[in-house]
C-alpha cells in the first residue's frame, strides 16, 4: 500500500500553501515533485514525513491510517526524510558515528549498524575507512550532502523523501544522485523527489506532479508532463532542453519515439530523428569514432 495523501490542505496562519492535493507514493516508483519557489513543495514533503500536524485532509502509510502521523516513532521507521540542506545537522565526531546515529538509536545490534552504515556509504559512494578517520567538518559540501543522506539511507525506510539533493552539487554527483533514486525504486523502495531541477527530475521520476497554488496542477510520465506549456507556465517551470528539442522534432513530424525512449538516451533519438540510420537506436557514439 502507498504513502498517500488525500485532499491535503496546509495553511500557515492566514496562508494556504496546500490546497486539496491527492498523491501517491508507491512503492517501486520515484514521484518527482516541481513548482515553483513557495509552491509548497516543502511542506508536502512535511506532511507526508509526519512532520505536520495542522492540515486537513488524510495522510496514510501502510496500514497507519489517517492522523497516525501524531504516533511519531512508527511514521519515522516507514518514511524517511532528507530535508534541504541536510549537512547543516551533521553533528557527530566521524562520519561514521553520523551515519550510525540513527541505527543505533532503534537499539540495532552493532553487526547489524555496521552492516546498514556500510550499504549507505557505499550506496553513496563514500568508502568504510575514511568515513571512520574523518570529521564530517573536514568533509567538502558535496561529501557532507552524501553523509547526511546515508544517514537517513541507513535507516532503510521503505519510503524516501527528497528535498531538492542535487542543489549545489557537480554534475558527478547529481549523476550519482539519479542513479541512487533510480537504484533505490528498483529495489522497491517509494521516492518522492522534489527538484528545481527539470532535467533531473525527467531522468529521476516515473512520474511527475506539478504544484501551482497549492494544487496538482498536472501530474503524468516525464515526457506527457513537459509538454504542458499552459501548466509549465502557471508554475513558472520550463521543460528540459532536450525535450522542447523532441517536441519541436514531433511537431515538425520527425517523431522521437518519446513515449518509449528513456530520456538518458533521448540525444540518440534525437539524432537518429534529424538524421535517420546514421545512428544505433539510443546510442551516443563517442567523438571521433568511425561509423
Ligand atoms: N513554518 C512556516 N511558517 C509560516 N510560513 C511558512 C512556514 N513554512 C513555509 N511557509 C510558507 O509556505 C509557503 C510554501 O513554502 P514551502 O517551503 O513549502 O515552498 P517550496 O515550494 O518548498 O519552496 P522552495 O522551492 O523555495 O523551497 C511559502 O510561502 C513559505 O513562506
Amino acid at each position: 500500500m502507498p504513502l498517500t495523501c488525500r485532499n491535503l490542505s496546509l495553511s500557515y496562519g492566514a496562508r494556504r500553501v496546500l490546497a486539496g492535493v491527492d498523491l501517491d507514493v508507491a512503492p517501486g516508483r520515484v514521484l518527482g515533485v516541481a513548482g515553483a519557489s513557495g509552491s509548497g513543495k516543502t511542506s508536502l514533503l512535511r506532511c507526508l514525513a509526519g512532520l505536520e500536524r495542522g492540515y486537513d485532509g488524510s495522510v496514510a502509510v501502510d496500514s497507519l491510517g489517517e492522523r497516525a502521523s501524531a504516533r511519531g516513532r512508527e511514521w519515522h521507521a516507514r518514511v524517511g526524510l532528507v530535508g534541504q540542506g541536510p549537512e547543516r545537522q551533521l553533528f557527530a565526531r566521524t562520519v561514521f558515528d553520523d551515519v550510525a546515529f540513527g541505527p543505533n538509536n532503534l537499539g540495532l545490534p552493532d553487526d547489524e549498524v555496521l552492516g546498514r552504515v556500510t550499504r549507505a556509504l557505499g550506496a553513496v559512494g563514500l568508502d568504510l575507512d575514511w568515513s571512520l578517520e574523518r570529521s564530517p567538518l573536514e568533509c567538502s559540501g558535496g561529501e557532507q550532502r552524501a553523509v547526511a543522506i546515508a544517514g537517513v539511507l541507513a535507516l532503510q525506510t521503505p519510503y524516501l523523501l527528497l528535498d531538492e539533493p542535487t542543489a549545489g552539487l557537480d554534475a558527478a554527483r547529481v549523476e550519482e544522485l539519479v542513479r541512487l533514486v533510480r537504484s533505490l525504486a528498483e529495489k522497491g523502495v517509494g521516492v518522492a523527489l522534489v527538484s528545481h531541477d527539470m532535467e533531473v527530475l525527467a531522468r529521476a521520476s516515473d512520474e511527475v506532479a506539478v504544484l501551482a497554488d497549492g494544487q496538482v496542477a498536472y501530474e503524468g510520465v516525464p515526457y506527457q508532463v513537459f509538454r504542458q506549456e499552459g501548466v509549465l507556465r502557471r508554475a513558472g517551470l520550463e521543460a528540459p532542453g532536450l525535450l522542447r528539442v523532441a517536441y519541436a522534432l514531433e511537431r515538425a513530424g520527425r517523431a522521437c519515439g518519446l513515449a518509449r525512449v528513456p530520456y538518458d538516451s533521448l540525444a540518440g533519438a534525437i539524432l537518429d530523428a534529424v538524421v535517420p540510420g546514421e545512428r544505433p537506436t539510443g546510442g551516443a557514439r563517442p567523438a571521433g569514432e568511425g561509423a
